[in-house]
């Protein structure tokens, strides 16, 4: 039997088609970083790995952001093409307006110079050995396509960074004369130093002991309150993730949860910290049941969904 024809298009539908071009052209247009369903397959010997499976991630401006997740997750590989260092197999990233599967080579330099700063965990990969701190943080300035200002601007800029990040003294030292932590420091500051949109740091506390860690984690949360600057950071360290007020957890290649965390007057007149987990429902509707709530209901294949005024439920499979 031959298939019918499609139905003529009615004005129903043209609305409907209509509306949903509106909301597609929605998703994200308010966020400094976009991810939508992006993908990163890495083929070596013939073996492919899928280490992005389709992430959807919003940043807006101002928002300090930790992401958290097991080994082999897919963190850094995020963290690499939000940089600029690496490109998605498939899906949409745009940050700060570049799309970052359309960079040519000049526009991804520019990128990488001017719109993203980035922090990396071993700290002799972040500085120059044979510059001083201030020339270090100068030099991303110097850098930039045709300078930033004259020398003496370069020069007042590294020392008013360093001053901002508590690093005053440290400012004719060689990274062989700071600690791991101050040189985590100054790395910020040489992140901070061409006024990025976005500032990404890759376990930038990994080396670190928990008190040192700390140091380097108020330097960031200062450039995020002081100079709004937007901040992800991936961390493993429980401590560092709960001083955000963001956490995304990425779990197989996407994000799973979420936490969001804010200071609320408590009923004894102080304030509390109030933290509250969300699950992430991606841009198909899939929503990540945690197994923390799957598994003591013994929930596997399928759930039945009841809709509420107010909420859905999800009821374990009762037929079996
Ligand atoms: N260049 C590469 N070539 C092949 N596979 C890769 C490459 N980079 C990452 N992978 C694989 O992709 C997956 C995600 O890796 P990724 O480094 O992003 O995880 P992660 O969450 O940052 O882990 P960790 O916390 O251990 O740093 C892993 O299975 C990893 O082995």
């Amino acid at each position: 039997m031959t298939p019918s024809p499609p139905a003529p298009t009615t004005l129903t539908d043209l609305e409907e088609r209509a509306a949903e071009a509106a909301r597609a052209r929605a998703y994200g247009d308010d966020a400094l970083i976009v991810c939508d369903r992006l993908v990163r397959i890495f083929s070596t010997d013939g073996v492919e790995v899928q280490a992005l499976q389709g992430l959807d991630l919003l940043v807006r401006e101002g928002e300090l952001t930790a992401l958290v997740g097991a080994s082999g997750s897919g963190k850094s590989t995020l963290l690499n093409i939000l940089a600029g260092l690496d490109t998605p197999s498939a899906g949409r990233a745009t940050v700060a307006g570049y799309d970052l599967l359309a960079m040519n080579a000049a526009s991804r330099l520019r990128y990488r110079r001017e719109t993203v700063g980035f922090i990396w965990q071993r700290t002799s990969r972040n500085l120059l050995p044979y510059l001083t701190a201030a020339q270090n943080v100068a030099l991303p300035m110097r850098l930039r396509r045709g300078g930033v200002g004259s020398r003496r601007r370069q020069r007042e800029r590294a020392r008013e960074l360093l001053d901002l990040l508590g690093l005053a003294e440290a400012r004719d030292r060689h990274p062989a004369q700071l600690s791991g932590g101050e040189q985590q420091r100054v790395a910020v500051a040489v992140a901070l130093a061409n006024h990025p949109s976005v500032v990404l740091a890759d376990e930038p506390t990994g080396e670190l002991d928990t008190a040192t860690a700390e140091q380097v984690f108020a330097a960031l949360r200062r450039a995020n309150a002081e100079l709004g600057t937007t901040i992800v950071v991936v961390t493993h360290d429980q401590g560092v993730s709960e001083q955000v007020s963001r956490t995304v957890s990425i779990r197989d290649g996407r994000t799973s949860t979420e936490t969001l965390r804010r200071t609320e007057p408590d009923a004894g007149g102080g304030e509390s910290r109030v933290s509250r987990e969300y699950t992430t429902i991606d841009r198909s509707g899939r929503l990540q049941l945690p197994p923390e709530f799957t598994e003591p209901l013994a929930i596997r294949d399928r759930v039945r969904l009841e809709l509420r005024p107010q909420h859905i439920e999800v009821h374990p499979d009762d037929e079996h």
